[in-house]
């Protein structure tokens, strides 16, 4: 088993935006947390300094007690699908997978096992360009599974999915962790995460606002939505 993702006082400031705030929780390993905050709440900015994509301004944050960029084989270790890690427009889906398959030292197998996964098997000789946004969402999705990875981060990875491939997604994530990845998701769809997710963080103006078991979240009997819209939404 895995040690999980610890973040310990991360910071990052551009300019006088204070994007993400002196914010430490942990990840569990083998379950699904949920990621969620307002509109520039931060999580992206996170996500990034998790993936060694932005150097933080202050504090750490570590997969399974090392940096990203620490990691002997990052992409065997971690698979993500932020924003910004697109596909060519001109590149076939199937061939966008083999440049990254290689990169990541899997097999040519596995990039027809990962196509499998995410439904796109049928689609695999199109070019990327034409996908529409729910086709670039599994295409992303694919990119992060290909090295098997112990650890999954997707950045809003339900935006675009119809409702099939909502409950696909929601199947895939829990079967995941069932067999031991630790999956950390962002997300605005609360009823989603709602029926994902085990572990929750609350994030809002780049600060902490819930970290733990979605179970303790809603012990009162209020929906996620209602403590959600209360951590959000009051001034303290
Ligand atoms: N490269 C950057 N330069 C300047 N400001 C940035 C940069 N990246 C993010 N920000 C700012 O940092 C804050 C947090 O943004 P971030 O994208 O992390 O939020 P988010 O929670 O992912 O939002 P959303 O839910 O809308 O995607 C926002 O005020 C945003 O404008």
């Amino acid at each position: 088993m895995t040690n999980g993702i610890t973040i310990t006082g991360l910071t990052k400031r551009f300019g006088a935006v204070e994007a993400v705030d002196d914010l430490s929780f942990d990840v569990p390993a083998g379950r699904v947390t949920g990621f969620l905050g307002p509109n520039g709440a931060g999580k992206t900015t996170t996500l990034r300094m998790l993936l060694g994509l932005v150097e933080p301004t202050a504090g750490e944050a570590l997969i399974d007690g090392q940096r990203y960029q620490d990691l002997g084989t990052p992409r065997r270790v971690v698979g993500a699908a932020v924003e910004a890690m697109s596909a060519h427009p001109g590149r076939r889906a199937r061939d966008h997978l083999w440049v990254l398959a290689a990169a990541a030292g899997a097999s040519p197998e596995r990039v027809d096992e990962v196509l499998d996964q995410v439904g796109l098997t049928d689609v695999q000789h199109r070019r990327v360009g034409g996908f529409s946004l729910g086709m670039r969402q599994r295409l992303g999705l694919a990119s992060a599974l290909l090295g098997d990875p112990q650890y999954l981060i997707l950045d809003e990875p339900a935006n675009g999915l119809d409702p099939a491939g909502m409950a696909w997604l929601r199947g895939l994530l829990r079967r995941l962790a069932t067999e031991g990845c630790t999956v950390l998701v962002s997300s605005h769809v609360l009823s989603e995460v709602a029926q994902t997710a085990d572990h929750v963080v609350i994030v809002n103006s780049g600060r902490l606002r819930y970290a733990g078991p979605l179970a303790d979240l809603d012990a009162d009997g209020a929906s996620l939505e209602d403590a959600f819209l209360r951590l959000t939404t009051s001034t303290s």
